[in-house]
């Protein structure tokens, strides 16, 4: 790392303007394939040696080992002693992948075949309601990783939507629940329960609420033919009174946010059907095949890691923007913060000890070009340096409004473009002269249309948004993920963080109905639930 850090300081790439200008090969240097995606980092400050730099640093972190570990099925979670194989969710059907010993890929065929028999029932509308009505509409109730990857994939895929409408209830907000089944008519209404512990407690207050939302309509009978559930927690599930064929498991060894491959992509399966749902995992595996095999230096997922933590440790980078062009990719940052945030947001090394460096970034974005309306202007002129990720498909999937599509792909382009090249003082100067500003004015003007420049961005381009490429996609930064928490010396797949807030929230409840005066919390949050009681109406 000391090295990489010096490195930067002697002025890697200290002008992309230079570097671009120099060297007519850097763009075609330092853009990577697989098929038709592309990743151009050419607009990073990086040199030759920066990237023999980071291959240098992937060895000496056992990046490549680690990988291994983790296809293969070793407990590479340490601190909770699990397997890692969301890549086992994709695997081919004659994969052998072991865990203590067992073959997985025959439970995760037989889960995907009875997901596959689920979900050909509800679309063809074979499988009813208690009234004999076909479902229309299908409500998804979890929270984290068993949200925010159905939300995010549903969304991307409308184009391959032939079944009912998707809903999806997350927050404990109960205007939630409450919006969501406002249009909604229960006899055509199937409730997926997805939570992997079937134990938290926003999941588990909606599914109550979405249960009497049948039972006051259709009676306590109607539950079995209206609910489905997803859990690892199968005997937790059986307590809510399903048929089995409507309980679909998976396993430990799958983290909650790399769970979207699993029977947690149950509503992507009903949305666009099981062929389509094969072409997403399918789109995963083929990222899956080149992560594992390709060298560092062509491999994308090491890549996009190894960038990422020049980012973060050498050029001191506090965030990361992640902006698809692409309006189906809306929720894509939001699941790749939780991907991302709740995976390398730690300070704490595999080993116990504090780190010595930054870990994880924060990330966050929005779709382009909305965006650009926005917040773009701190990306162009703030004091601190983000770097970007750009998506944009070659095609969409609107044939008629393809100028649309061109002037989307423009905007994607000059995005990146004007964050590299910027404009300097004395060319703002000289454009507001050229407009006609007097000499005072351009003077007095110049510093404030002044781009710095120099900002670095990845553009990632494919072909078109389709199943396929979307779980290419998500695939690359899981892998990125992981990745990067090999270089930082982090378990990337333990969420502790998120357990110190849950545990107060159950604390605090009491509190807030008045039922205990809150001995041992500190006075600004007692004031706080007293004020907010002495508002609440009964
Ligand atoms: O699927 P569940 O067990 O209901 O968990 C839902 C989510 O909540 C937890 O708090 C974790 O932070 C997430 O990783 C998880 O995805």
């Amino acid at each position: 790392m000391s090295r990489l850090k010096s490195h930067r300081a002697n002025g890697a790439a200290a002008s992309l303007r230079d570097a671009f200008r120099t060297d007519p090969e850097r763009a075609r240097r330092y853009t990577l394939a697989l098929d038709d995606l592309r990743m151009d980092f050419s607009k990073c400050a990086v040199t030759d040696e920066t990237l023999d730099l980071l291959a240098a640093l992937a060895a000496e972190t056992g990046v490549e080992d680690r990988r291994a570990q983790m296809f293969s099925g070793e407990a590479i979670n340490a601190t909770e002693r699990r397997a890692v194989l969301h890549t086992a969710l994709r695997a081919a059907a004659d994969a052998d992948i072991r865990v203590d010993g067992e073959n997985v890929v025959p439970d995760v065929h037989a889960v995907l075949e009875a997901m596959g028999r689920f979900s050909d029932g509800i679309r063809d509308g074979s499988i009813r309601g208690a009234t004999g009505k076909a479902f229309t509409d299908v409500v998804n109730i979890g929270i984290g990783g068993s949200d925010l990857g159905p939300v995010m994939a549903t969304l991307a895929l409308a184009p391959y939507h032939s079944g009912p409408s998707l809903h999806f209830v997350s927050n404990v907000d109960g205007a939630h629940v409450a919006d969501t089944l406002a249009g909604l008519d229960p006899e055509t209404t199937l409730v997926i329960v997805a939570s992997k512990t079937f134990t938290t407690i926003e999941t588990m207050t909606n599914a109550a609420t979405a249960r009497d939302f049948i039972v006051s309509k259709l009676g306590e009978a109607a539950v079995a033919k209206h609910f489905a559930a997803v859990s690892t927690a199968l005997d937790k599930v059986a307590k809510f009174g399903l048929d089995e064929s409507r309980v679909f498991g998976f396993w430990d060894w799958v983290g909650g946010r790399y769970s979207l491959w699993s029977a947690i992509g149950l509503p992507i399966m009903i949305a666009i059907g099981r062929t389509h749902f094969a072409d997403f995992l399918a789109g995963a595996r083929a990222m899956d095949t080149h992560f594992r095999t390709a060298p560092v230096r062509e491999n994308l997922p090491m890549m996009l890691g190894l960038i990422g933590v020049w980012h973060r440790l050498a050029c001191g980078y506090p965030s990361r923007a992640i902006i698809p062009y692409e309006q189906r990719l809306s929720r894509f940052p939001a699941y790749l913060q939780q991907l991302d945030m709740e995976s390398n947001g730690k300070s704490v090394g595999i080993d116990g000890e504090p780190l010595a460096t930054a870990s994880g970034p924060i990330v966050w974005g929005e779709p382009g070009t909305n965006g650009q309306h926005a917040f773009f202007q701190l990306l162009h002129q703030g004091t601190d340096v983000i770097p970007v990720e750009f998506i944009i498909a070659a095609n969409g999937h609107e044939p008629n409004l393809a100028h649309q599509h061109e002037l989307l792909i423009a905007n994607c382009l000059a995005q990146s473009e004007a964050l590299m090249r910027g404009r300097s003082t004395d060319e703002a100067r000289a454009q507001l002269l050229a407009g006609g500003a007097s000499e005072a004015e351009a003077e007095r003007l110049a510093p404030h249309k002044t781009f710095p420049g120099n900002r670095p961005s990845i553009t990632l381009v494919h072909d078109r948004l389709t199943p396929f490429s979307l779980g290419r996609l998500i695939a690359l930064y899981e892998h990125r993920v992981f990745v990067e928490a090999q270089v930082y010396g982090i378990n990337a797949f333990d969420q502790w963080g998120v357990e110190l807030g849950k545990e107060l929230a159950t604390a605090l409840l009491p509190v807030v109905k008045g039922e205990s005066d809150g001995e041992g919390h500190d006075a600004s949050t007692l004031a706080l639930a007293a004020t907010i009681r002495g508002m609440r109406k009964a």
